[in-house]
């Protein structure tokens, strides 16, 4: 781990394990409280070195970084797909996406304005001039989940640098090694000592020091609603920023382009083996194409290449470990029992699971109401668009959705109607480019990331007022 400007071993490591086989991959070590406070102390140090960092500064180590990641991204793609459990294509465009994340970090490092401020709309300010700018918080936690192992780390680390954050990255138990990487492409970019840490260890050893610590001033967390619920609670007075799960419908109107409806919403249910916040979990087709549409859905899940997830050609490899697989198996027998059927699927294999599609399934099942964050999807039949719209809210998630309708009124009653953070027309709700303001609503989280949003979170405002000698004449 890459903590108070050192790279630190420790007997008491945490081993990481190939999914796929099982293989040991790497160890890491695992911190203890004592490493943490030590991070803590060093972070402190850290921040008064990022807040002194000229913005030319800041954006040239991030440009340093993008530019290292870009000139090792073989190994960058290889360790996600190797710790983690996307295929090597998936983690080769993750890694490409990171390279977006830094290099648009750098741009809007450049951006963080403030606004002089009319004192004298006021009666009695005729005599002050001013302003407010934006000024770095100081030390940002960050915690990070399994499934974007290396650019969900970018998009705290990046925005932190920018605005000129301390920050300190805990990574998820399982899949620490590509942040460990990020912080060797920052350390070669000659970013100074203390100003990011990344430490390793289980978030339940750790995590709690971490996010009560008074010298904390931001929780960034992404991860599920019940550890964000938790973390919340404890983190106490001081800004937080929650990136949490989802149960994300698509609907599909009989005016739709059904070929491009099916293609969008396989790869939108399947991508990352489901573990997508934005995977599609539930599809609404109305009624009078479901059975046309099923039949096209079925064919194309049916021709998913499903193996080892370092071939080029394989669509989808296995789930991040056997005991999710086991939880999803679970779900689906239980939706089965309730009067579900398994339109395409098959059995578990270790920590695989095949592509399932699943119909009829009651809307009480734990599958319909909870996010499956699996290699499942749903679908549903509805009479109209009204009854789709409400049963795609009827979830306590609302991060992303989408539509698809060559109606453009029925398209925008849909972005008026739906509780979501995103909502996109003629797409799946598997959509994103790290620019845009991202993160949803209900138990889909607190806040926005999307670097330039994510730095107003890391930020705040400070006015500045000059009361004059006298009042100024004009
Ligand atoms: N909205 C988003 O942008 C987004 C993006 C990716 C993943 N996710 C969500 O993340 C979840 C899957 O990721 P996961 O399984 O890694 O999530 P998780 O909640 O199990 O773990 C997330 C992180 O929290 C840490 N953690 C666990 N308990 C903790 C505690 N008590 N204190 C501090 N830290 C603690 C873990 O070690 C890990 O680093 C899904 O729900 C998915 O929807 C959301
Ligand atoms: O898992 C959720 C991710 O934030 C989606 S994306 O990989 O950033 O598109």
């Amino acid at each position: 781990m890459f903590i108070a400007g050192k790279w630190v071993e420790k007997e008491d490591v945490i081993e990481v394990f190939n999914p796929q086989d099982n293989s040991l991959i790497s160890t890491v070590p695992a911190a203890s409280e004592e490493d943490m406070l030590l991070t803590i102390e060093g972070a402190k140090e850290g921040a008064e070195t990022a807040a002194s960092m000229p913005v030319h500064q800041r954006i040239s180590i991030l440009n340093k970084a993008a530019a290292y990641i870009e000139e090792n991204q073989g190994e960058y793609a290889a360790t996600i797909a190797l710790e983690g459990s996307k295929t090597i294509r998936e983690a080769t465009s993750e890694v490409k996406r990171c390279i977006q994340t830094l290099k648009i970090s750098a741009e809007e490092a450049r951006r963080i304005n403030g606004e002089t401020i009319p004192f004298d709309q006021a009666e009695g300010s005729e005599d002050r001039v001013g302003y407010y700018y934006r000024f770095p918080i100081g030390i940002v936690a960050a915690i990070t989940p399994f499934n974007d192992p290396l650019n969900l780390v970018a998009h705290k680390v990046g925005p932190a640098i920018a605005s000129g954050n301390a920050i300190i990255v805990k990574p998820a138990t399982v899949t620490p090694l590509s942040a460990l990487m990020l912080a060797e492409a920052f350390e070669q970019a000659g970013l100074p000592p203390k100003v990011l840490s990344v430490i390793t260890g289980k978030g339940s050893v750790i995590g709690d020091l971490l996010v009560t610590h008074p010298a904390i001033r931001m929780v960034s967390f992404t991860g599920g609603l019940e550890t964000g619920e938790e973390i919340a609670r404890k983190a106490g007075l001081k800004k937080i920023s929650m990136e949490l799960g989802s149960n994300s419908p698509v609907i599909v109107l009989n005016d739709a382009d059904i070929d491009k409806a099916v293609e969008s919403t396989v790869s939108g249910a399947f991508y990352a083996v489901g573990q997508n916040c934005l995977g599609v979990q539930r599809v609404y087709i109305e009624e009078d194409i479901y059975e046309r549409f099923a039949s096209l859905f079925v064919d194309r899940v049916q021709r998913y290449q499903v193996g080892d997830k370092m071939l080029n050609t394989t669509d989808m490899g296995p789930m991040i470990n056997e005991m999710e697989a086991i939880r999803v198996e679970r779900w689906v027998e239980e939706a089965i029992a309730m009067g579900a059927k398994r339109l395409v699927g098959g059995k578990r294999q270790g920590a695989f699971y095949p592509p399932t599609v699943l119909t009829d399934v009651s809307p009480d099942s734990t599958i319909a109401r909870q996010e499956i964050f699996g290699p499942v999807v749903l679908l549903y039949p509805v009479a109209d668009f009204d009854s789709a719209i409400s049963r795609s809210n009827d979830v306590n998630y609302g991060l992303q959705a989408g539509i698809f309708t060559n109606d453009i009124n029925k398209a925008f009653e849909a972005i008026r109607k739906m509780d979501v953070g995103g909502i996109m027309i003629n797409d799946s709700s598997d959509y994103r480019i790290d620019g845009m303001p991202f993160g949803g609503v209900k138990g889909s989280g607190l806040g926005r990331e999307g670097v330039k949003f994510t730095i107003q979170e890391m930020t705040e405002p400070k006015v500045v007022s000059f009361k004059l000698a006298q009042k100024r004449s004009v």
